[in-house]
């Protein structure tokens, strides 16, 4: 798995591939990796698949819960509490403006502006960390978002098949698109400067 977000002057980018494996097999290349949780806040899914699918149901019963005992949302800070076991990341916008935590097995929880987690971080943060700025305009933060998940994707044998992209403003979050991989990897170079590489 690959999961990417970062906060930009435009709001918050969210990127995922779709992959998931047992072992060296590939038992499914359509897996949503982000959880909506509510209209401003995502959560993005890497681990175990099973944990995953209960503590996504299990945070979206808590935000609902926060939503009805206190009559406003829950924010970025508060549903990042809830996922103390797995790769995760909650991104939103609250009154605070745009966030991202990141929460890990061992009960990490750091709040902050760029992560990325799961088996192909590391190719991500490759493309992220060169092409990150805080001033992206939204098309460029949504390319840099998609070609850090499509330079995963090629690389990692556990990351791949298509990316999910969403991108969170002051008015909720909106699904960007499904990019399949296989044809990113064959894409001219896009309207950014330095977009896909060489076609091998
Ligand atoms: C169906 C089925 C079996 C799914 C097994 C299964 O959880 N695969 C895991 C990898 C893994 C993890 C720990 C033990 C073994 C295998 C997986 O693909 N995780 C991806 C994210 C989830 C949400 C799809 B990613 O982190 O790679």
């Amino acid at each position: 798995t690959t999961t990417l977000a970062f906060c930009f002057q435009g709001g918050v980018i969210v990127a995922v591939d779709s992959r998931a494996t047992a072992g060296s097999v590939v038992v499914s290349g359509t897996v949503k990796k982000v959880i909506e949780i509510n209209p401003y806040l995502l959560g993005t899914l890497a681990g175990t698949a099973a944990d995953c699918q209960y503590w996504e149901t299990y945070l979206g019963m808590h935000c609902r819960l926060h939503e009805l005992r206190n009559g406003e949302r829950i924010s970025v800070a508060a549903a990042s509490k809830y996922l103390s076991n797995l790769g995760t990341m909650i991104c939103g916008w609250d009154k605070t403006g745009p966030s991202v935590y990141y929460v890990d097995a061992d009960g990490t929880r750091l709040k902050g502006g760029l992560f990325s987690v799961g088996s192909g971080s590391t190719h991500a943060y490759g493309v992220l960390d060169q092409g990150y700025r805080w001033d992206l305009t939204v098309a460029e933060a949504c390319e840099l978002g998609r070609r850090s998940i499509y330079a995963a994707g090629h690389r990692d044998a556990y990351s791949g098949n298509s990316c999910n992209l969403y991108h969170i403003q002051e008015d909720g979050w909106r699904f960007v698109g499904n990019y399949d991989i296989s044809t990113m990897h064959y894409e001219g170079p896009g309207d950014v400067p330095g977009s896909l590489g060489a076609p091998y």
